[in-house]
């Protein structure tokens, strides 16, 4: 039911008026009567010091957290952390133009917007409506005519209960809406994510802390705060578009008062809180998702750090971040209230003004006293509508912060797959079988331009096989990064056999079950239990599948249950059961006993490519164990020269094979 604010202030009128005399001779007393009140209130808006002091307090409750929030300006703590978070609102356009008219729009979301838009429209002229039946009974009431009243009252009655099914219908267009939009939004960004590479390119390239928060958290919280500013922004509009009229009818100098008072009221809030506001919510979420993944850090990292009793610091690291953040909250729960007060302020006119400009219309008798609380009313509903940002701007300031966090990380993993697709130099698959890798005048370069290795080039032929020495920095990983197409600074020209399998040194755990961590990225059903189970035993990890009774269902969390050595034989059994042309082992058996490696090496030299029959797989191998050096065909030594520039040598090996 909508409001009737100002029907008491006129109880005492209408008391008067009603108790004065018979029906007929009502007018002529009541003009009277009129009359006074109308010198009553001129004289007590003169003369009473109350309307002074409310006057001057209004002022001042709206002028300080103004003049505050201006001294204070200079005083908002600059974040530690340099974001790199794209402009606000237009930012967060972008996404919401993008959900509407770009790529990630649906059909689904056009049938729940219209639905939206239907219902609050027919709600809307429902409300119309039910403001001139509320007119007509007060007026009624007034003249106690009772069977009128009654009339008028029912039709109220039965307008209000049909706006209600119609909001409900709202609400469940908006909710529809919001997982449409959450929906399109998340398949977005998840689909950039896991594009090959683009993971690895985000970390190393782009300044954005805290993809999986953006993801999982505020891209479903940007979808609901979207919804509800668009159901405002239909709403507010209908509002305005019926009840503006209703206003402008009885009064047009209240229309035009109310249209300034609301223009000044928009400019302000936008003005004085709008930068301030929007800048602490998105460095708040920054540093709240960084203070959040220090401690996360830890519980992952938790077995190096208590065996070098790391916690005090690390404490120490948490609390200064939480300090920040702190810092950062008071600043916002300052300009918070200055906002709030602004506002309080701010609506009170609601009350006052349509009274002070309507009433002297009734008192005059220009208009029948009903439409005094419909003015009210009126005016407060538009003035509403029109004054949406002054309302709402905690949330509009909020979504601003969300919406350009989430462009921000949309920009990163453009950034990332370009990288990701444009890699140097560019690694292609081989054309002909005559090589399995081939590297032609390859120099690498650090991204501060200092040089790897200069022109360094090699070819491998199907079934041989390379090991890689060299001291600890050489460039052996940056060597495997550049074969992956992980490496961005350097020229020449890398080919290299298809399919290839890289086992890095600290192999990836998914989570799940024995059979994923075995077969890893295969899908489930690739291979048939028996050749995953004799895969794991020439893997050498008969103790781990007896420990779990062989079953391949068996769930764990395997980074932690696991032994690093275990882990390197579980990658291992991966290699044997795909049996690619390629294989390349970045220190990959490097957490095991030496007869345990050896014994794995002479695995890889039975194992044929798995489309050349009758070559042996191509092996690269980096070590720092010469007790490999048997295992392989050719040696390449990356060193340092006296002069302190990088050289390599590229051999066969002489030594013996087994
Ligand atoms: N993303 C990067 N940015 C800057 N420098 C890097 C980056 N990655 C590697 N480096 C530097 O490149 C050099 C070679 O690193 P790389 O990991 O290839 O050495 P490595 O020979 O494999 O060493 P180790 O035997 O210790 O594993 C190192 O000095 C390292 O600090």
């Amino acid at each position: 039911m909508l409001p009737i604010p100002c029907l008491t202030r006129f109880d005492g009128a209408m008391a008067l008026a009603g108790s004065s005399a018979p029906a007929d001779s009502l007018k002529t007393s009541s003009r009277n009567l009129r009359r006074w009140n109308i010198q009553a209130v001129s004289q007590s808006l003169v003369s009473c010091p109350t309307w002074g002091l409310v006057a001057a307090a209004a002022l001042l409750a709206m002028g300080l957290p103004v003049l505050v929030g201006c001294m204070k300006r200079r005083k908002v703590p600059s974040s530690p952390r340099r974001s790199s978070e794209p402009g606000g609102l237009s930012a967060a356009l972008r996404i919401a133009s993008s959900l509407t008219f770009g790529r990630a729009r649906s059909q689904r979301s056009f049938v729940f917007m219209f639905l939206l838009l239907m219902s609050l429209a027919l709600a809307n002229a429902a409300a119309v409506a039910q403001s001139f039946a509320q007119r007509d009974y007060m007026t009624a009431l007034s003249q106690r005519n009772g069977d009128l009243f009654f009339s008028k009252l029912g039709l109220a009655m039965v307008l209000l209960a049909a706006t209600m099914p119609l909001r409900s219908l709202a609400e469940f267009a908006a909710g529809g809406l919001t997982i449409v939009w959450r929906n399109a939004l998340t398949d977005g960004l998840l689909r950039e994510y896991f594009h090959p590479k683009v993971v690895y390119w985000l970390r190393r390239k782009a300044d954005v802390p805290d993809p999986d928060m953006r993801i999982a958290v505020e891209a479903g919280h940007f979808a609901d705060m979207l919804v509800l500013m668009l159901r405002d922004v239909f709403e507010n509009v209908l509002k305005l578009s019926g009840f503006m009229g209703v206003v402008y009818s009885i009064s047009p100098v209240l229309c035009l008062v109310m249209a300034a008072y609301a223009g000044v009221g928009a400019l302000a809030t936008v003005k004085f809180f709008g930068a301030p506001l929007v800048r602490l919510d998105r460095t708040i979420k920054s540093e709240e998702a960084a203070f959040r993944k220090s401690i996360a850090r830890c519980l992952d990292r938790a077995e190096p750090l208590c065996l070098c009793r790391g916690e005090p610091s690390e404490s120490t690291e948490a609390h200064g971040r939480y300090s920040s953040l702190r810092q950062q909250q008071w600043a916002r729960a300052f300009w918070r209230t200055s906002l709030g007060t602004f506002r309080e302020c701010f609506s009170w006119a609601a009350y006052l003004l349509p009274v002070a400009i309507v009433a002297p219309l009734w008192l005059q008798d220009q208009v029948p006293f009903g439409t005094v609380p419909q003015a009210v009313m009126a005016f407060q509903v538009s003035l509403g509508a029109l004054t949406v940002v002054v309302r709402k701007f905690r949330s509009v300031s909020a979504l601003i912060a969300e919406g350009s966090r989430l462009e921000g990380l949309s920009q990163a993993l453009s950034k990332a797959l370009h990288c990701a697709e444009h890699p140097l130099p560019l690694p292609q698959p081989q054309k002909s079988r005559a090589e399995t890798i081939g590297m032609d005048g390859v120099s690498l370069t650090l991204p501060d331009g200092s040089l790897l290795y200069d022109q360094l080039s090699f070819n491998l032929k199907p079934g041989e096989r390379l090991v890689v020495f060299g001291p600890s920095g050489a460039g052996k990983t940056t060597l495997v990064r550049a074969l992956a197409g992980l490496w961005d600074g350097g020229v020449g020209s890398i080919l290299h056999a298809s399919p290839v399998v890289f086992l890095p040194q600290d192999p990836y755990m998914p989570e799940g079950t024995l059979r994923r961590v075995l077969t890893f990225p295969s899908a489930p059903n690739t291979f048939l239990d028996e050749d995953i189970l004799a895969a794991a035993r020439c893997s050498c990890l008969d103790d781990v599948i007896s420990r779990y009774g062989e079953d391949l269902e068996a769930c764990a969390d395997w980074e932690a249950v696991l032994s690093r050595g275990e882990r390197q034989r579980c990658a291992f059994c991966r290699l044997l059961l795909v049996q690619p042309n390629l294989a390349i082992l970045d220190e990959a058996t490097s957490a095991l006993d030496e007869p345990t490696e050896e014994a794995l090496y002479q695995q890889l030299l039975n194992l044929r490519g798995s489309s050349t029959s009758c070559e042996a797989m191509s092996v690269v191998s980096i070590t720092h164990r010469p007790s490999l050096q048997r295992f392989h065909t050719h040696v390449l030594r990356l060193q340092v020269d006296e002069s302190g520039q990088p050289t390599w040598t590229f051999q066969e090996n002489k030594t013996d094979l087994p």
